[in-house]
C-alpha cells in the first residue's frame, strides 16, 4: 500500500513587508542639572551660590583644602539649569524628568542619575515625600495619568526571561490571571539582609496624605495598549541585589541573592533573573517602591542619619503593542512590541572617611562607593576623550557593576541626564568641587540617540475609538430597539464623512436681526461648501487612488495568472516526476524486500552450519578425552601385568634356584663326605644376588657353606647375606659380604629387548669373577697378588639397561 501523501501546500501570499521607520541617529549631550539644597542651619557659612538659572559660583571657604594650599579661587560652573534652594520638586521634575517620561511613552530609553556628596539631597530629589513627591513618585503619576485609558489587561505581556517580552491573547492572559490568583503569595516584604530595625518608608502605611502629580503626556498613541513593569536593583559593595526578590513564606530566610549582569540578543545589558512586577496604577508602583526601600541598605552616618550605602536603580519598563485592525485585541506578534525603559538612579554619596568618621563596615562601603563612582568618572572621561580626539580607547565599563549595567546608555541607546545635588555648607566644599568637575566633564559627553524602531503594520488609525463608538451604538440599539438583531453587526472602520456640524438654530428673533441670521447662515453655508469641496476633492482623490489601485491590482492579477499557469505546468511536471520516483521507490522497495528475505535465509543456514560444526568439535574433544582415558587404563593394566609377571617369574626363579641350590648342596655334601680331598670344579653356588630391578629374594637357608674347614677363605656364605651388588661401571671390584674374598666385576652387553613404551632396552650383564687359591699350594705365600686371569667367573650378577621412549 502506498503511503498517504501530504497534499502539496499552497504557498500563502506573503503580507506586504512592514515599512520600518528609518533610524535617524541623533546626538544628545549628557544633560547635567544642579540642585542646591536649602541650608540645614539658617545663617550657616555657604560655599555655593546661584548666579543665574544656568550658573553657580563656588567660593572656597577658609577651612577648605584649596584655601590652605593656596589654590583657592572662585569658580563658575554651567549647567542645563540650576535649581536653587527654594525650587520645588514639581519644578525640578517638570524640567528634568518630564521629557524623559515623554520619551518613555514614545518608546525611547532614558537614564537619570542623582549624583552628589553624602547628605546633599539625592534621595530627597529622587523620592521626595508623599506630600511633595520626588522624581520617582511623579514619574509614576504622570505615566499612569497618560496611559490610564489604554492599559493592557494584566498578563497580556509576560517577561521571557531574556530581557524580552511575549504578548498573549486575552484568553491566555485570563488563564494566567486565574493561576496567579490561585498561587499562594510568597514573602515579598521580608528581606533577610537589611530589614532589621528599618522603619517603614514615609507614606507606605498611609496613602491618604499623598498628593499625586496630575500632569500627563499627550502624545500617547491611542491605538496601542500599554503595560508597566518595575524592577528595583541595588548595587552594594559592587554586588547586585534584586530588592523585589520574592522569598519563601516559610522556612529560614536565606536573604537576597547576588545577581549577575547578562547581555541579551540585542546586546543590551540586563540583570539576570531579576523580578519585574507588573503594575497597573501609581499606587501599585509606590507599593513596589516601598517594598524595595525596606530592603535598601542604609545606615546612619555623621553626615546623614539615613545615608544610602548603595546605588539604587528603579527601572520602569513601558511596553506598548498595537491593537488589531478591529481595535479590539492586541497584536501578539513579538516584533510589534515596543519596550522602552527609564532608569532612575539614586547613587550612594561620595564621602571622605575622615569627615564621616566611618569605621568597620562603613569604611568598606565607602571604599566601594567611591571606587564605583570613580569608575563612572573614568568611563565618562574616556568617552569624552574618544569623542574629542576621534580615538577608540577602551572604556572600562566592566570594572564596576554600575557602569557595566549602564553601558548601553553610554554607547548610545537613550538619553542620559544627571542631577548634581549640592549642599551649600562650606564643610562640603572640597568634595563639592570634585562633583562640579565631574559634572562639567559629563556635560561635554555626547550620547547618540536612537529612535524607537516602530513597525508600521498598516492598520487604520483611530480604530480603538471607532471600536468604542461602535460598541456604544450597538448597546444603545440593543437597549432601545427590541429585536434589532445587532449581535451580527460588525465594526466597520471606514471613514465617516460629514459636511459640517448641524445647521445652527436661527430665528428671526435672533439678536442682530435677519442680517445676522443671513450672515451666520452664509458663513455656515460657506463652511459646508468648503467641506463639500474638500470632501469632493478627497473623494476624487480616493477614486483616482482606487482606480490606480484597481489598475495595479489588475496588472498584478494578470501577472499572477501567468505565474499561476507556469506554476501549474511546473506542478504537473513535478507530479509526473513524483509518480516516476514513486515507481522507482516501489521497485527498489520490493528488491530490497527480496534481498532481505535472502539475507535472512543465508543467516539461517549459517546458524545451522555453525551448530553442526560446534557439535563435531564437541564430539572430537570427547573422543580425544576417551582415547586418553583408554591409554591410561591400558598403561595401568600393562603395569599390573608386568608386576604380576615379574612376581611369577621371581617365584619361579626362586623356586628353581632353591632347587639347584639344594641339589648342589646335596652334591657337595656327597662329594665332601665321600672324598674329602676332592676339590669341586663346578660352581659352588648359584648366585643369590641379583640386580636391583630383578629383586630376587635371598635363599632362606642360612647355613654357611664351607669349602674347607681348615681355610676360612673357602667358607662360603649364602647369597642372601650379601647386599646385592650395584651395577656401577665405576666399581670394578667389590668385597664379598661376610668373607674376605674380592669379586671382580666386568659388565658385558647382553640382549636388546623391546620396551613397553615402544623403545629398546639394552641388557648389560655383570660378570663376577672370584679368584681362589689352592689352599694346599699357596699356604706359604698368603700375600700373593690376584691376577685377572685367575679364577673363573661365578655368574652374571645383574642387568643395567637404558630405555628410549618415543615422545607422545
Ligand atoms: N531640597 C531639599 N529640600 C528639603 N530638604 C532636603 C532637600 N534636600 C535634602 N533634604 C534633606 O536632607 C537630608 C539628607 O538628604 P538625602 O538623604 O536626600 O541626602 P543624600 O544625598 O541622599 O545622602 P546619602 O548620599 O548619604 O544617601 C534629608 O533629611 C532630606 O529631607
Amino acid at each position: 500500500m502506498k503511503p498517504d501523501r501530504t497534499p502539496m501546500q499552497r504557498r500563502p501570499r506573503l503580507p506586504p513587508k512592514p515599512r520600518t521607520v528609518e533610524r535617524k541617529v541623533e546626538q544628545d549631550p549628557v544633560e547635567v542639572f544642579c540642585r542646591i539644597r536649602p541650608a540645614e542651619i539658617p545663617g550657616q557659612e555657604e560655599c555655593i551660590a546661584e548666579v543665574d538659572s544656568r550658573t553657580v559660583k563656588l567660593t572656597p571657604p577658609n577651612s577648605s583644602f584649596a584655601y590652605r594650599n593656596g589654590s583657592a579661587k572662585e569658580q563658575l560652573y554651567k549647567f542645563e539649569r540650576v535649581f536653587g534652594p527654594s525650587s520645588s520638586q514639581k519644578e525640578l521634575f517638570s524640567r528634568v524628568a518630564m521629557p524623559l517620561v515623554s520619551d518613555l511613552v514614545n518608546g525611547r530609553n532614558g537614564l537619570l542619575f542623582a549624583y552628589g556628596v553624602t547628605g546633599s539631597g539625592k534621595t530627597y530629589t529622587m523620592q521626595g515625600t508623599p506630600q511633595d513627591g520626588g522624581i520617582i513618585r511623579r514619574t509614576l503619576d504622570v505615566l499612569f495619568n497618560s496611559i490610564q485609558d489604554y492599559q493592557a489587561s494584566r498578563f497580556t505581556f509576560r517577561p521571557d526571561g531574556m530581557n524580552g517580552f511575549d504578548a498573549q491573547s486575552e484568553v491566555e492572559a485570563q488563564n494566567d490571571r486565574r493561576k496567579a490568583a490561585a498561587t499562594p503569595r510568597l514573602r515579598p516584604m521580608a528581606g533577610g539582609r537589611t530589614t532589621r530595625g528599618r522603619k517603614d518608608p514615609p507614606g507606605s502605611q498611609d496613602s491618604s496624605q499623598r498628593i499625586p502629580d496630575t500632569s500627563r503626556i499627550n502624545s500617547v498613541d491611542e491605538d496601542n495598549v500599554y503595560s508597566v513593569f518595575i524592577s528595583y536593583i541595588e548595587i552594594y559593595n559592587n554586588y547586585l541585589y534584586d530588592l523585589l526578590e520574592e522569598l519563601p513564606e516559610t522556612g529560614p530566610s536565606r536573604g537576597l541573592q547576588t545577581k549577575i549582569i547578562r547581555e541579551d540578543a540585542q546586546h543590551n545589558m540586563y540583570v539576570h533573573a531579576c523580578t519585574e512586577v507588573e503594575v497597573k496604577s501609581p499606587e501599585d508602583g509606590l507599593e513596589v517602591l516601598y517594598r524595595g526601600l525596606k530592603r535598601r541598605k542604609i545606615a546612619s552616618t555623621r553626615l546623614n542619619c539615613e545615608s544610602s550605602r548603595s546605588h539604587s536603580i528603579f527601572t520602569i519598563r513601558l511596553l506598548q503593542a498595537p491593537l488589531d485592525a478591529q481595535g479590539e485585541d492586541v497584536v501578539t506578534d513579538k516584533s510589534a512590541i515596543v519596550v522602552s525603559q527609564l532608569s532612575l538612579v539614586d547613587l550612594a554619596g561620595s564621602e571622605r572617611n575622615l569627615r564621616t568618621k566611618a569605621a568597620g563596615d562603613r569604611i568598606k562601603e565607602a571604599g566601594n562607593i567611591n571606587n564605583s563612582l570613580m569608575n563612572l568618572r573614568i568611563c565618562i572621561e574616556i568617552l569624552r576623550e574618544n569623542q574629542e580626539t576621534g580615538g577608540n580607547k577602551k572604556v572600562p565599563y566592566r570594572d564596576s557593576k554600575l557602569t557595566h549595567y549602564f553601558k548601553n546608555f553610554f554607547d548610545g541607546d537613550g538619553k542620559v541626564r544627571m542631577v548634581v545635588c549640592v549642599n551649600p555648607r562650606s564643610d562640603d566644599y572640597d568634595e563639592t568641587l570634585t562633583v562640579m568637575k565631574f559634572a562639567e566633564l559629563a556635560s561635554e559627553v555626547q550620547i547618540q540617540r536612537s529612535q524607537p524602531a516602530r513597525r508600521d503594520l498598516g492598520l487604520p488609525p483611530g480604530r480603538r475609538r471607532a471600536n468604542q463608538l461602535f460598541k456604544e451604538v450597538r448597546k444603545k440599539l440593543e437597549d432601545e430597539v427590541e429585536g434589532a438583531g445587532v449581535e451580527a453587526l460588525e465594526v466597520d472602520l471606514a471613514p465617516i464623512y460629514s459636511l459640517a456640524p448641524d445647521w445652527p438654530v436661527l430665528t428671526s428673533s435672533t439678536p442682530g436681526g435677519l442680517e445676522e441670521v443671513i450672515s451666520r447662515l452664509k458663513a455656515h453655508l460657506r463652511k459646508r461648501l468648503q467641506s463639500r469641496e474638500r470632501l469632493e476633492k478627497n473623494f476624487w482623490g480616493t477614486v483616482a487612488a482606487m482606480r490606480s489601485g484597481i489598475a495595479e491590482m489588475e496588472k498584478e492579477n494578470l501577472v499572477m495568472k501567468k505565474e499561476l499557469t507556469s506554476m501549474r505546468a511546473l506542478y504537473s511536471d513535478a507530479m509526473g516526476r513524483v509518480r516516476s520516483l514513486e515507481n522507482l521507490l516501489h521497485n527498489a522497495e520490493s528488491a530490497n524486500e527480496s534481498l532481505q528475505r535472502k539475507l535472512e535465509d543465508q543467516a539461517f543456514l549459517r546458524d545451522e552450519c555453525e551448530a553442526v560444526k560446534e557439535e563435531r568439535d564437541m564430539a572430537k574433544v570427547q573422543s580425544q578425552i576417551e582415547k586418553q582415558r583408554m591409554k591410561a587404563k591400558l598403561r595401568t593394566k600393562l603395569e599390573q601385568e608386568k608386576m604380576k609377571l615379574k612376581s611369577t617369574l621371581n617365584t619361579e626363579l626362586h623356586h628353581q634356584k632353591s632347587k639347584i641350590y639344594q641339589s648342589q648342596v646335596k652334591a657337595l655334601k656327597q662329594a665332601l663326605f665321600s672324598d674329602k680331598q676332592t676339590v669341586p670344579t663346578a660352581p659352588l653356588q648359584p648366585s643369590t644376588t641379583s640386580s636391583s630391578d630383578t629383586d630376587l629374594t635371598a635363599i632362606p637357608d642360612k647355613t654357611p657353606i664351607k669349602a674347607s674347614t681348615s681355610d676360612p677363605k673357602l667358607n662360603m656364605t649364602p647369597a642372601s647375606h650379601r647386599t646385592p651388588a650395584v651395577v656401577n661401571l665405576r666399581h670394578r671390584r667389590s668385597r664379598s659380604q661376610g668373607s674376605d674374598v674380592w669379586i671382580d666385576h666386568r659388565p658385558t652387553q647382553g640382549e636388546v629387548l623391546p620396551t613397553a613404551g615402544g623403545g629398546a632396552q639394552v641388557v648389560l650383564r655383570d660378570v663376577e669373577i672370584l679368584h681362589q687359591r689352592d689352599p694346599l699350594h699357596h699356604q706359604s705365600t698368603p700375600n700373593r697378588k690376584r691376577s685377572s686371569t685367575e679364577g673363573t667367573p661365578l655368574q652374571d650378577r645383574g642387568v643395567w639397561g637404558s630405555q628410549k621412549r618415543p615422545r607422545v
